[in-house]
């Protein structure tokens, strides 16, 4: 006789709940008879990838996460599209919509969160929607077969992602935000503005510091009015400005509830027998709203019902990572300053990325990343391990190098010192034990493979590099490099995809990502640029430049400031230039009032702080070529006075530099690339730090690639001494065609040369007759350029873009 099992019901077929049932099925099968109750008509799903739904990366199949089949195959009784109204703690019993009673010995609560709906006069009309379930997104789906413009009320994480969503869909979007800058709860300013030019620029609109008063329109939404009498017009509201636990059943139970329901640290609640876990529950004062502290919540419960070992739930440390494609954005612990903290930050306009590290007690309490979110993962598990970092702050600053994360123990080490039953992948609850079982004993031998058998990175991609980090130590191939795609998107490496592309004679980035498999569709802030790049070198007559796919100094050709503005650098070939160019520099600054005036590091004139909407007048009044200052491209040559005027000099520095300008300006390149010429071995040009230099010496020439300044010093290699011009003309030529038919894109000479060796690229450029079919094919290249600046001069609907936005909006880009 088997002893009678006792009775399991759970409210609320959702993430946390059903996690919790999973754990327990696998810990103590068959001590259970389980009955599960949602509200919603669907078999368990993922809630997280609703945003990808929208986005058009995920199906509504797709996100399923266990299907019917298998609460049928761990005889779970399952009700959905039935709430239960009620639970009687005494009786020990629950009550559902349909009329279903059911006893209990254990019960378990995880009813999840309703979506904040602002009572707004108006709020009830049709149109006006929240973003949290499947309905919700298909409602978004019809609206946007109807209707054209949106609003989204909320610009924290939800309401971006739905924004992105609808935009995706072909609809209007404007968002609106109470507070003056974006995602305040997740970042500080100075990441929050970079993350609005970036939503910008992929067309999403902001109203910030506006206070919904009213909703617009008769039976239907057609609008906002805000509380300073401004409107907005939009046929469907998305109300995304947060959630409340879902607390009404238990509160009508009599069970204690807070903001949450009241559980300890094995999730009981104040009725023995009676649990919560979930967005519901409210532990240590805190109710969680991401899924990471939700599961490891489940895994606690799952212990404490199966009659295991467990310590107890101790609250969380939390992470989140925006789910937008094109926008990298990392959030992870605190982020705000006060006097016990220290913060240290690293901001680059020109890559558009942002890193900024929280110090307390010598310990990493906080991390926010823009645009390279690939530390993510190694920060956040320093901060939740709370070890010190004392001493190894400005390291970590500057980026784990590959074999020390964390400036402490090798990234190796600390992966396999991690316990088996360490959560690497938070969204999808994914132990290190999983992940090393499916590459060990699965087979599975890519990301791609891992996350289709355990799912881990396959919701945010937050923990990817930690994924790629196991892989490296368990596969069988330990020691090789793990094959690593360019991106997220794909597995494919920049030389895989060159040679399809190739190959297939594909035209188009969407025909890339298309034919070639990528996970994302609409790829991502990395792949994008690579390809439009590629595709351009490869094709240079037929390709049409994606404007979209370019970063935002180079869409705006001007390289944006951290207020806003821009600078404009006209091009001023060899550094050179006379009195009657600088004075008509002189009154254009003036007239236009810019702030700042700088000579730049390349010899050019700097004029910093002029206004989106002036740029397309000042370059016409200039009527000077664009210095290129924002682009991978040729930026500048820097010059030296040589023979002209200095005693020294053995050549004519400025002339070879002037021509070297003239040749190669408005060329794409994979990075920016700086030359310089100095007119004798004294160097006062710097050639030797350049990505290719050019040094006087008695009779000739020497010639030098692979220099680097900035944060990563490089001297240059010697790649061959000539006598003549020319022949540094057909030199340059070739390593700049050769460098860019080969690198990565975003791939400075430098990287370039240490990745491929320089023996490589000097066996490559060794003959003339190669170096000649090189020269021909840039100067192909070169003879299709024009000047931007020009382009937007002269062409009326390029100069719209430049224009003030309406004055309800902010004037950022
Ligand atoms: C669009 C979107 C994107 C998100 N992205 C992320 C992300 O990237 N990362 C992250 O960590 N988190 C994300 N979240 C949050 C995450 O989805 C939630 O934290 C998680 O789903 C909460 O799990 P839960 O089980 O507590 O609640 P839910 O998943 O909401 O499950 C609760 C279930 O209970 C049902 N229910 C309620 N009352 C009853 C009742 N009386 N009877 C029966 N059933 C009932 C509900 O209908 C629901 O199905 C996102 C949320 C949304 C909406
Ligand atoms: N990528 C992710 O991790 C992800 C994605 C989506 C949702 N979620 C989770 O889902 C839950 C809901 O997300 P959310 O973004 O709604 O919540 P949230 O609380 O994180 O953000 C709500 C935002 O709305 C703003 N707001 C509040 N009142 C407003 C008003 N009247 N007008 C305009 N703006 C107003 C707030 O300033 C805040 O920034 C959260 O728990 C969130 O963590 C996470
Ligand atoms: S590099 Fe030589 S030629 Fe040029 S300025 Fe210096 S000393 Fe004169
Ligand atoms: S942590 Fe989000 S997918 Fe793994």
């Amino acid at each position: 006789m088997h002893a009678q099992k006792k009775k399991l019901v759970l409210i609320g077929n959702g993430m946390a709940g059903v996690r919790a049932v999973e754990h327990l099925l696998k810990l103590a099968p068959g001590k259970y008879d389980i009955t599960i109750f949602g509200s919603e008509p669907h078999p368990n799903y993922n809630r997280i990838l609703l945003s990808s739904v929208l986005a058009g990366g995920a199906s509504m199949s797709d996100i399923v996460i266990n299907d019917w089949d298998w609460y049928k195959e761990n005889g779970i009784a399952l009700h959905t599209g039935d709430p239960v109204t009620k639970i009687d703690t005494t009786s020990k019993t629950v009550e559902s919509k349909k009329g279903l009673k059911l006893a209990y010995d254990e019960l378990i609560i995880a009813t999840g969160s309703n979506p904040f709906m602002l009572p707004l006069p108006g709020a009830d009309k049709e149109g006006v929607i929240a973003f949290r379930d499947i309905q919700d997104c298909e409602k978004m789906i019809d609206a946007s077969q109807k209707y054209k413009k949106a609003v989204v009320i909320g610009g924290g994480l939800l309401g971006l992602e739905a924004a992105r969503g609808l935009l995706h869909l072909g609809m209007d979007v404007h968002v609106v935000h109470i507070h003056h800058y974006l995602m305040e709860r997740q970042l500080d300013e100075a990441a929050a503005k970079m993350l609005q030019r970036e939503l910008e620029a992929q067309g999403m609109k902001f109203l910030l510091q506006k206070n919904t008063a009213s909703i617009k329109g008769k039976r239907r939404a057609s609008g906002l009015v805000f509380s300073d009498g401004s409107e907005v017009d939009g046929d469907l509201v998305v109300m995304a400005v947060g959630i409340k636990p879902n607390v009404e059943l238990a509160r009508a139970a009599g069970i204690e509830v807070n903001r949450g329901i009241v559980v300890n640290d094995f999730l009981q609640t104040s009725e023995p027998g009676v649990y919560a876990v979930g967005e519901c529950a409210e532990h240590r004062g805190i109710a969680y709203g991401l899924v990471a502290p939700l599961y490891e919540q489940g895994a606690v419960l799952a212990k404490h019902l199966a009659g295991a070992e467990t310590d107890g739930y101790h609250g969380s440390v939390t992470s989140t990572k925006l789910k937008v494609s094109g926008v990298d954005v990392f959030s992870a612990g605190r982020f705000d300053e006060t006097p016990q903290t220290r913060s240290l930050k690293m901001q680059d306009d020109m890559s558009g990325t942002y890193k900024k590290l929280v110090i307390q007690d010598g310990k990493l309490v906080g991390a926010v990343l823009f645009g390279d979110t690939s530390e993510g993962s190694e920060l956040f598990s320093i901060i939740r391990k709370g070890e010190s970092v004392e001493g190894r702050e400005k390291e970590l600053l500057l980026g784990f190098s590959p074999s020390q994360a964390g400036g402490g123990a090798s990234k190796e080490s600390r992966l396999l010192a991690m316990p088996d039953d360490e959560i690497i992948c938070g969204c999808n609850g994914v132990s290190k034990g999983t992940i090393a079982d499916a590459i060990t004993s699965k087979g599975c031998n890519t990301v791609g493979a891992i996350k289709s058998c355990t799912k881990a990175s396959a919701s945010c991609g937050g923990c990817k590099p930690l994924v790629e980090g196991l892989l490296q130590i368990y596969s069988e191939n330990a020691g090789e490099p793990v094959k690593e795609g360019i991106c997220g998107c794909t597995t494919l490496s920049r030389d895989e995809i060159v040679a399809e592309i190739k190959r297939m004679e594909l035209m188009n980035i969407y025909e890339v990502m298309n034919v070639l498999g990528w996970s994302n569709p609409e790829g991502c802030s990395k792949c994008r640029p690579s390809l439009n790049y590629y595709l351009g070198m490869l094709y240079p007559d037929q390709y049409v430049d994606e404007k979209e796919s370019r970063i935002t100094n180079e869409r705006y050709h001007a390289n944006i400031q951290k207020d806003g503005t821009f600078s404009v650098v006209p091009r001023i070939y060899g550094g050179v230039t006379s009195p009657e160019e600088l004075k008509k520099i002189a009154e254009i600054a003036v007239k236009y009032e810019v702030p700042l005036v700088k000579f730049t590091g390349g010899q050019r004139l700097d004029l910093l702080g002029v206004k989106k909407e002036d740029l397309p007048k000042m370059w016409e009044d200039l009527d000077m070529p664009s210095g290129h200052a924002y682009g991978k491209t040729l930026r500048t040559v820097k010059t030296c006075v040589g023979n002209t005027f200095c005693r020294f000099g053995t050549q004519d520095s400025m002339g070879m530099g002037i021509k070297l300008e003239k040749a190669f300006e408005r060329l794409n390149t994979p990075a920016k690339v700086k030359l310089a010429v100095s007119g004798c071995p004294r160097n006062c040009a710097e050639a030797s730090i350049k990505d290719f230099g050019v040094i006087a010496i008695d009779g000739g020439w020497e010639l030098h690639v692979g220099g680097n300044g900035g944060v990563h010093v490089r001297a240059t290699d010697v790649i061959g001494v000539v006598k003549t011009e020319d022949e540094v003309m057909e030199w340059a030529s070739a390593f700049l065609q050769l460098y860019r038919e080969e690198a990565i894109w975003n791939e400075r000479t430098a990287q370039w040369i240490e990745r491929v060796g320089l023996d490589y690229v000097k066996q490559k450029l060794e003959k003339q007759e190669d170096r000649l079919a090189l020269k021909e094919r840039i100067e192909h290249t070169l003879s299709l350029t024009t000047d931007p600046w020009k382009q937007i001069v002269e062409n009326k609907e390029l100069r719209k873009n430049f224009e003030p936005l309406p004055a309800t909006q902010p004037a950022t880009l």
